[in-house]
């Protein structure tokens, strides 16, 4: 007999392939409805992890015209593209003032603001990007941000594919290839489809310029928990495997579709999906693994390829600010300042998570 306390929970997750219709994800005016009936019978809900809370912090305020959250695993990376992004759309901070780091109190993760898009850095795996992802939708959630879309912007191993080729993830699979997210909830395991934003994907894919000097791919992408045995390296602190089962692996994972491997896909396509929440990920390959495992490029050299998927989603997001005449650039491409007063309270930080 199954031990009940390991049964997976198929009711839920036969019900979440087809429960994520609009009307439970969505208020008619597209922002975001939360699927826990708790959080809105409480007095205030402290985002602990982000250190503002929809009582401290005037959320609507600060976060209500927010339509691009892009995610990264460093908090050096998403600075980086807070700053990029901002000369992209020109948007221009009030004189005297620069980009806080409007988390820092949390220790955790870092955020940036710019406008409508929010930079924030998510940490490496699963959990730390899972608690992440669920205060950032709550986040949404209180700020009434209509219609967000979420894109990961990362490093990955490549699969067949060269350092320094960007990947547009078109599948998220675990490691024993399911493409849902599976999660112990109350001791059941809950499972939960992992599905990216087709048309996103397809848009992506579009801008790349046929110009750059390097490829952009779509493919599977293959979520693991760990970078080294995991992901089936053998230079581990440990290996019992030898180099042609791995390279037997990855031809695997190769004739299965996966081009790229990461440590955060699975989760991300999961819970923004179940939010209703459309998801990209676009990540750059750090290296080919069936050349070897070990990250040897030289520092400037990634640090280049690490703008590579910046570049990507930066002409997403200047293509829809274009597209949506609320964010219209002017002439010069410039983005003014619609609310100093916006501004400053994004500026603000939380004494008491201090
Ligand atoms: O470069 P980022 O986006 O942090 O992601 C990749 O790099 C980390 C491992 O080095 C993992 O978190 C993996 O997903
Ligand atoms: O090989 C790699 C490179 C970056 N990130 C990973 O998870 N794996």
């Amino acid at each position: 007999m199954t031990d009940p306390r390991f049964e997976r929970n198929e009711m839920m997750r036969t019900d979440q392939n087809h429960n994520n219709d609009e009307d439970e994800t969505r208020y008619p005016d597209g922002t975001v409805k939360l699927r826990n009936p708790n959080i809105e019978l409480m007095d205030q809900d402290i985002l602990y992890h982000l250190a503002l809370g929809s009582e401290s912090h005037d959320l609507v305020e600060m976060f209500g015209d927010v339509k691009f959250v892009c995610m990264g695993g460093t908090p050096k990376r998403m600075q980086d593209f807070a700053d990029y992004i901002m000369k992209e759309i020109g948007y221009k901070l009030p004189t005297g003032t620069t980009l806080q780091d409007i988390s820092r109190y949390s220790y955790r993760y870092s955020m940036y603001k710019v406008g409508p898009v929010l930079s924030i850095s998510h940490g490496m795996g699963v959990p730390s990007i899972s608690i992440l992802l669920h205060e950032m939708i709550k986040l949404m959630y209180h700020a009434k941000a209509k219609d967000p879309v979420f894109i990961r912007i990362g490093t990955c191993g490549g699969v067949g594919v060269d350092g320094g080729t960007v990947v547009i993830s078109d599948g998220a699979y675990d490691p024993l290839l399911n493409n849902y997210y599976e999660v112990p909830v109350l001791g059941k395991l809950t499972s939960r489809p992992a599905i990216l934003d087709k048309k996103v994907i397809r848009e992506l894919k579009a801008l790349a310029d046929v110009e750059d000097p390097y490829e952009t791919v779509t493919g599977k992408t293959m979520c693991t928990s760990d970078f080294y045995e995991g992901q089936g390296r053998l230079d581990g602190a440990f290996c019992e495997y030898t180099e042609t089962e791995k390279l037997k692996y990855l031809e695997h994972l190769k004739e299965f579709g996966i081009v790229n491997i990461e440590m955060e896909c699975v989760p991300f396509a999961a819970l923004t999906h179940h939010a209703g929440i459309k998801a990209a990920i676009v990540c750059v390959a750090l290296l080919d693994r069936f050349n070897g495992d070990q990250v040897s490029t030289p520092k400037e050299v990634l640090n280049e390829w690490q703008v590579r998927p910046q570049k990507l989603v930066a002409k997403y997001i200047k293509r829809h600010l274009q597209m949506k005449g609320k964010f219209s650039l002017d002439g010069h491409g410039s983005m003014a300042v619609k609310s100093p007063r916006r501004f400053k309270l994004v500026q603000q930080e939380s004494q008491t998570f201090e």
